[in-house]
């Protein structure tokens, strides 16, 4: 008789510890995190109190310190560190992971430097391991409450997809699979860089048809940008493309957003960061966007004017009246 499934999530923070919670209702399911307090409060609190205050975690989950223990007997990896230490990990995994496990990336980052996406990462640190992602809008805090939502597992190989799909999900959490990776995987960064702006206007007071208005337009920058880096057109309005826009861009818990409008209360980027105890991809990401653009050629005003704001060029109502100034070409074109 098989033994149940492995699944081992890296990285207790808000998200990895929701997913880990979530699959541990399907696989056995170890998460590793790198302070013992945290692994203690998971194991016997059955709860994580530094990221997700006065939420219960599946009782199954367990943890641990050991990233030999995590890897031993794991047959499907997640990993839920945050992307600036994406490559670090998996070079620490490398050694210690099974050839054919795959890998399922979390994180909504691009890395800086190299620009590269995660799972481009991951083929370069595991090679010959299938890699994918599982992204959507999927706010931690409401996921872990039960509250519906939907997420999509997008891996290059229909047929691994679907055999990871049922372990991650629930009656209320539906994962649909796709087999556009670089579609699936760019909407997660590229709709941060908007929130950013969305919690920008959010702070300066401007009105609904204003946030639709960075809603549709910054849809519009993530698709042309993410097409032209390969992805296609359609999933862009698919739940990891304007379903995550729509999720950051308007709700509270959005870290992204919040990020937005600490700018617009003056706040500089060094300061926000220090002020948070939670990673927003979307302030280092802006710049690796914009490298993006220019080496492709695509008009990303909005995040243009994000990136300008995170490097401190100038603040949140600038950025807004440098939008103002802009000419308005045909809808589908640029701007
Ligand atoms: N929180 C959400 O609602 C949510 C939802 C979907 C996707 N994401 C994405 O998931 C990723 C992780 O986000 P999160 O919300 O869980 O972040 P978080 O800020 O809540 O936690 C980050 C975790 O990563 C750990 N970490 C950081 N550097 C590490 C390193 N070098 N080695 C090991 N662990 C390290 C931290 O200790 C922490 O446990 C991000 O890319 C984020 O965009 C988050
Ligand atoms: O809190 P944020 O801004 O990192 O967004 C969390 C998720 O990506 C929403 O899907």
């Amino acid at each position: 008789m098989s033994r149940p499934m492995r699944v081992t999530v890296l990285g207790a923070g808000s998200w990895g510890t929701t997913v880990a919670s979530l699959a541990a209702r399907n696989a056995d399911t170890l998460i590793w995190a790198r302070r013992a307090s945290t692994v203690e409060q998971i194991n016997r609190e059955h709860r994580n109190e530094d990221y997700l205050k006065g939420l219960a975690l599946h009782r199954k989950l367990r943890a641990t310190t050991s990233l030999e223990e995590a890897l031993r007997d794991c047959d499907v990896l997640v990993m839920g560190v945050p992307s600036h230490s994406f490559r670090a990990t998996l070079k620490q995994v490398a050694p210690l992971v099974r050839p054919w496990v795959p890998v399922i990336s979390l994180a909504k980052g691009l890395e800086q430097g190299t620009q590269r996406r995660m799972t481009e990462i991951i083929h370069e640190e595991l090679p010959g391991h299938p890699a994918g992602l599982l992204a959507g809008p999927n706010i931690a805090r409401e996921v872990l409450q039960g509250m519906a939502a939907a997420a999509v597992v997008a891996m290059p190989d229909e047929t691994i997809a679907r055999a990871l799909q049922p372990l991650f999900s629930s009656s209320v959490f539906r994962v649909y699979i796709n087999t556009d990776v670089i579609g699936s995987e760019l909407g997660g960064p590229l709709k941060n860089v908007i929130a950013i702006s969305a919690g920008m206007g959010q702070g300066l007071g401007v009105g609904e048809n204003t946030r639709a208005m960075v809603i549709t337009r910054g849809l519009a920058e993530i698709t042309r940008l993410g097409v032209a880096l390969g992805g296609r057109a359609e999933t862009f309005s698919g739940l990891t493309g304007l379903g995550d826009l729509l999720t950051t861009c308007m709700s509270p818990l959005s870290r992204n957003r919040q990020v937005g409008e600490q700018y617009a209360a003056g706040k500089t980027t060094a300061e926000i960061v220090a002020s948070m105890n939670m990673v927003a991809e979307g302030i280092k990401t802006s710049s690796v966007v914009m490298e993006l653009a220019g080496t492709y050629g695509v008009d990303m005003p909005i995040a243009r004017e994000v990136a300008a704001v995170v490097k401190g060029e100038h603040g949140a109502v600038q950025a807004f009246r440098g939008l103002r100034r802009l000419a308005a070409g045909a809808e589908q074109e640029s701007g």
